[in-house]
């Protein structure tokens, strides 16, 4: 799924689909907000006209058309602040809105999307982390909008203004043309900086969360590399200001130039009307409209350098990850079956990391039976749980195929495929929740059934655990929280594994190191559990895959596969593997003498 793939949408249609959430987000105020922030436009260009109308009236001493123009300035005026003051306002009660819709909105699509390989990406990281950083400023992008649109209105009506006085004087716009050049070129150079230096803002980040956690804290401080980690966090800071420094100067000096162009072409009209014969009124009315002019001109590019940043280039992110959301739901017409008849099979299935050359798993070519208990072995990053991350259908294969009974996994939905799937894993997640909804959430429909918690707690062999806890399945997890219990990672471990277990007829249960927190007894007691939930499950055809390192579990499952350098290099029974005398046999042999010498 690179980001080549799924480039930027136009900045139209993501105009337009940022206008329709807004919409959505709140009718009634963006369309307050539109009206005013436009609409204060005529009264502030309408005062140079009428300051010209006052000149005049002095000018020409008719003491009726110097009170009509100054009760028409003080109308102006007001109606100008009254515009202004309730513009200001809708449009901060709808950017607050907006915001919250936007957050959540986001959010939705990026944890709706179902694999993980999007994550795996430098440029979707670099391209979804800008988009993270701007979700609540995007809710800003009505107002510069709505500016904006306000701020071409003024620019218009004075250039009319202008005009009224000598057609020649419209010329003055050209001379603003290197000005919205500049600005357009200007706001896309540094989102594109912005995005390319994303990973020194990731890296800074990283050391300064090492830097301050408490759990690295321990290990920074006993191998003293805290100050290593604070220079990391500093250089890739420096790395980053320095590349954005230097684009700023360099667009910033480009501005200066040509608003200087356009200056020095006001200054030339206004030598040009007082010098040829041009009224009193006419030098008025160029003096307050064209200086408003400049005004208006840096409003205009103000406005458009933010839309340029924040509106055009989130605005087109967002329209990309919703598409790219919509593309990798849709997916998957096939339902998972009810019942596993023969199993899971692969197909030469080949997969290598996004963004890396090595292959992980090369051509594996595997059958785990319907009903069986299986486990993987092999040294580290042998791929075991790259082989469960594709079961999981976290990533789809580079080659080959992963048959369901018959059915190509490839045509299932993710959703639907997980929804059949228990799992606990090495890397686990610690829920903060009440345990019992810790623990419920495995099983998203009964997360608050009492009775499958407590099922779920027993087949992980999890009741000491909830009986030392004051208020048992009640606690709150986690020491940061009021009356929170902190639990050691061993716990954690045995909250993750009871989550595992609470659906109660998976079609595959994927144990991936389930028990690599935990001491040899308890790790004991639950391969128990493991061979009694097997056979539960086996009048139901499914399958248990078990990835451990450890010897003494693994020797009880219906079906070994050794894996070596990304490839399946032995399978069979224990005893099967024991008379091969292979690879199994050899690491079985260590394992089973360096326990004996402990013992
Ligand atoms: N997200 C990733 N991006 C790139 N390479 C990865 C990623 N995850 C794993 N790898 C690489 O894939 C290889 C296999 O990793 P995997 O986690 O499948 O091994 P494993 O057999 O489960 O190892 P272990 O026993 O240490 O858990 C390793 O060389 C690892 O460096």
């Amino acid at each position: 799924m690179p980001t080549d793939d799924h480039p930027l949408p136009s900045s139209w249609r993501a105009l337009a689909r940022t206008l329709r959430l807004g919409w959505a987000a709140s009718p009634g105020l963006i369309a307050v907000a539109f009206a005013t922030t436009v609409g204060a436009a005529l009264p502030d260009v309408l005062i140079a006209a009428v300051l010209a109308m006052l000149t005049e009236a002095v000018v020409s001493g008719g003491p009726v058309d110097m009170v009509t123009a100054s009760v028409l300035l003080g109308a102006l005026a007001a109606l100008s602040w009254l515009l202004r003051v309730v513009s200001e306002r809708a449009n901060r009660r709808f950017a607050d809105r907006a915001a919250v819709f936007m957050e959540a909105h986001v959010v939705r699509l990026q944890s709706g999307i179902p694999s993980l390989e999007h994550h795996e990406r430098p440029a979707y990281v670099n391209r979804a982390q800008l988009l993270r950083d701007h979700a609540d400023t995007l809710s800003e992008v009505y107002q510069y909008l709505f500016q904006a649109i306000g701020a071409l209105l003024r620019l218009g009506l004075t250039m009319a203004l202008l005009m009224a006085i000598h057609p020649l004087l419209g010329l003055l716009c050209l001379f603003a043309v290197p000005t919205a050049l500049v600005s357009h070129w200007r706001g896309g150079v540094e989102h594109a900086l912005e995005e390319r230096t994303g990973h020194h803002e990731r890296l800074a980040r990283h050391f300064f969360l090492l830097g301050t956690r408490a759990s690295p804290g321990r290990e920074l401080r006993v191998s003293r590399t805290r100050e290593r980690v604070r220079a990391g966090r500093s250089q890739a800071w420096a790395a980053r200001h320095r590349a954005m420094s230097r684009a700023r100067w360099t667009t910033t000096a480009w501005r200066a130039a040509a608003l200087a162009v356009f200056g020095g072409a006001f200054m030339g009209s206004l030598a040009w009307v007082a010098l040829g014969g041009g009224s009193a009124a006419e030098v008025v009315l160029l003096l307050s409209a064209g200086s408003r002019l400049a005004q208006y001109i840096g409003q205009t590019l103000n406005q458009v350098h933010f839309l340029r940043t924040i509106w055009l280039e989130g605005g087109r992110r967002l329209l990309w990850l919703e598409e790219l959301s919509r593309a990798s739901a849709a997916s998957g017409p096939v339902p998972p079956p009810e019942r596993m008849r023969s199993g899971i099979t692969l197909e030469g299935v080949s997969f290598g990391y996004p963004g890396t050359d090595r292959p992980v798993l090369d051509e594996v070519t595997l059958h785990l039976p319907a009903g069986a208990v299986v486990a993987v072995v092999g040294e580290n990053g042998a791929g075991k749980s790259t082989l469960v991350k594709l079961l999981a259908k976290m990533y789809e294969p580079d080659s080959g195929r992963i048959l369901v009974d018959d059915v190509p996994l490839a045509d299932m939905s993710a959703e639907a495929w997980r929804a059949r799937l228990s799992g606990a894993f090495q890397d686990f997640a610690r829920l903060e929740y009440p345990l019992r909804l810790s623990i419920g959430l495995g099983d998203l429909p009964r997360a608050e059934d009492g009775e499958a918690v407590g099922r779920a707690v027993e087949r992980a062999d999890a009741r000491t655990l909830v009986e030392g806890l004051d208020r048992g399945l009640d606690t709150q997890l986690g020491n940061t929280w009021a009356q929170g219990a902190e639990l050691s990672e061993g716990q954690w471990q045995k909250v993750a594994l009871a989550r595992g277990y609470m659906r109660d007829h998976p079609l595959l249960l994927l144990l991936d190191e389930p028990a690599s927190a935990l001491d040899a007894e308890t790790e004991h007691l639950l391969f128990e559990q493991y061979a009694e939930r097997a056979r539960a499950l086996r009048d139901r055809d499914h399958i248990t895959l078990l990835v451990s390192h450890r010897f003494s579990t693994v020797r009880m499952a219906d079906h070994i596969v050794v894996m070596d350098g990304a490839r399946i290099c032995e399978q069979g029974t224990h005893a099967e593997l024991m008379e091969l005398g292979g690879r199994y046999a050899e690491l079985y042999g260590i394992q089973a003498r360096a326990y004996r010498v402990e013992r």
